[in-house]
């Protein structure tokens, strides 16, 4: 099928710099985004580029260039769909809160009105691609609902998950390592592989059955979650035998077979892709009886978790053993740099804890502001917004931020953090002045010449 017009349903993190890209490398080919969330649109079609809903280095010159030529966003869902051969499902695919399954399972509420939505509107045959991320055999119930609608329309349907990382999405979508698709339709796979192949090398897009596609995604999120617990791991044991986690990285890095990416230790893994698609996975994993292998993949949450608390623990102790009424500056918010993303952010569940000490918190994060840092507390439901809102406090200033603090928690890898004028924000803190360097991006001897009782994963 020739591609002409498509629809993404989901302007989130990965609707919206997804395509945009498709639409930059596809001038022939009309892209409309709908998303049901009005104030999102808005915020997508706004004059003033810095006010789109989503933080991605790249993304507001992209959408510059692209916008109101051939990309669109809208609400006109029903309309988009209807004049649309191929549909995205971009939706989100975040752990149930409720029901069977609840806290494991990945919510596919969103995903199915999506697909009775395109069975409902549909007049002509259409591909439909699930980009979200999805169980394993997702597509078998989003093809027995477009099968079943009585219309004489066909629906072919492809799982084509996304790999980018957030703070690299246009990069990532730019340049992937690769693009899967899987699919039993040759022409529907091959539709999809033409509008890759405007900017990606065939060899890059791989073609697989769609159920191998799905799993793949799940898989690949695991792995990378695991070198992640593993170094942090080693992290802990580091710090009761002198070993240095940089060097012990390093030393195992250079192995080939291991490779030098993703082993930084850290405060553990944020984001809303690993924790929720790692429950997912041992949740299926469960639901066949393959309880060893739920365990195993389960223990990189259950080490996750461990890591937030030590981190959280060894400044309650170090303090000696209190924080109440103490000001703690928490230098970073979202999950990780260059994104404005906090969704399951280290931060939060560190802030939570030291609260439950009657710490005072003061924030600063140069892409996430206040509303934002006590929707994600009160989300916990730990105590009440007041509460929250007395104790929690955002400044738009590092300086003013960690001001009579007695301690400073580096919680996300910002780069201007290393260009601070760390004397000055000494002289200001009261003493001991402490750091607690979450991400590792201080240099220790730098920060103990000044004055500051330093401390950092894994040393
Ligand atoms: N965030 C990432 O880095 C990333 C990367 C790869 C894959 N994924 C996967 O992609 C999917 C989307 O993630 P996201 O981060 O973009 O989520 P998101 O929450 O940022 O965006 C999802 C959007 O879908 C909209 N939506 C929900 N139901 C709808 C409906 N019925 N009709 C129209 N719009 C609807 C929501 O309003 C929201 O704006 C998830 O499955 C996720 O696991 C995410
Ligand atoms: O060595 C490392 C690497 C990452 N992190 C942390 O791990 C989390 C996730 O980081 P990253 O994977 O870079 O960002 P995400 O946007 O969550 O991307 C992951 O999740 C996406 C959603 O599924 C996938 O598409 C990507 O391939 C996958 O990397 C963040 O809190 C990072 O700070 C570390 O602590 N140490």
């Amino acid at each position: 099928m020739k591609i002409t017009k498509i629809c993404c349903i989901g302007a989130g993190y990965v609707g919206g710099p997804t395509m945009a890209v498709i639409a930059k490398k596809n001038p022939n080919i009309k892209v409309t985004i709908v998303d049901i969330n009005e104030e999102r649109i808005v915020a997508w079609n706004d004059e003033d580029l810095s006010k789109l809903p989503i933080y991605e280095p790249g993304l507001a010159e992209i959408v510059a260039e692209t916008r109101g030529k051939n990309l669109f966003f809208s609400t006109e869902i029903d309309e988009t769909i209807k004049e649309s051969e191929m549909i995205f499902i971009s939706v989100n695919t975040p752990t149930k809160t409720y029901g069977k399954g609840k806290g494991m399972a990945a919510d596919l509420k969103y995903v199915e009105l999506c697909a009775r939505n395109i069975a409902e509107v549909s007049t002509t045959d259409k591909i439909v691609v699930e980009k979200s991320t999805l169980p394993v055999r997702t597509a078998q119930a989003i093809k027995s609902i477009l099968h079943n609608t009585g219309k004489d329309v066909k629906f072919e349907i492809l799982s084509n998950p996304e790999f980018l990382a957030e703070g690299t999405a246009i990069q990532d979508l730019l340049n992937p390592d690769r693009v899967l698709i899987g699919g039993e339709s040759e022409d529907a796979i091959e539709s999809l592989a033409s509008v890759y192949g405007s900017w990606v090398p065939q060899e890059r897009i791989l073609r697989t059955n769609v159920w191998s596609s799905e799993l793949s995604k799940l898989t690949a999120n695991a792995f990378l979650a695991q070198r992640i617990s593993s170094i942090n791991a080693i992290s802990e044991l580091c710090e009761h035998t002198e070993a240095n986690v940089n060097e012990v990285a390093k030393a195992i890095g250079m192995d080939s077979r291991i490779g030098p990416k993703f082993l930084n230790a850290s405060i553990g893994f944020g984001g809303s892709c690993f924790q929720k698609d790692i429950l997912n996975l041992v949740y299926i994993a469960r639901s066949y009886n393959l309880n060893a292998v739920a365990d195993y993949w389960e223990q990189v949450i259950i080490l996750n978790d461990h890591q937030k608390r030590r981190f959280s623990d060894n400044l309650i102790s170090t303090l000696y053993n209190t924080v109440s009424g103490k000001k703690i500056a928490m230098l970073g918010w979202a999950f990780k740099k260059d994104t404005n993303d906090t969704r399951e952010s280290a931060a939060i569940y560190v802030a939570d804890h030291l609260l439950n000490e009657q710490a005072n918190i003061a924030v600063y994060d140069p892409k996430v502001n206040n509303k934002k840092v006590q929707a994600d507390l009160n989300y916990l439901n730990t105590r009440s917004e007041e509460e929250n809102n007395d104790l929690v406090k955002s400044y738009s200033d590092p300086y003013e931020t960690s001001k009579d603090a007695h301690a400073i928690a580096i919680m996300t890898e910002w780069d201007e953090f290393k260009t601070y004028d760390w004397e000055k924000i000494y002289n200001q803190m009261k003493k001991p002045a402490f750091i607690f360097d979450g991400r590792n991006i201080l240099d220790k001897t730098e920060m103990e010449n000044i004055g500051f009782e330093y401390s950092s994963i894994g040393k």
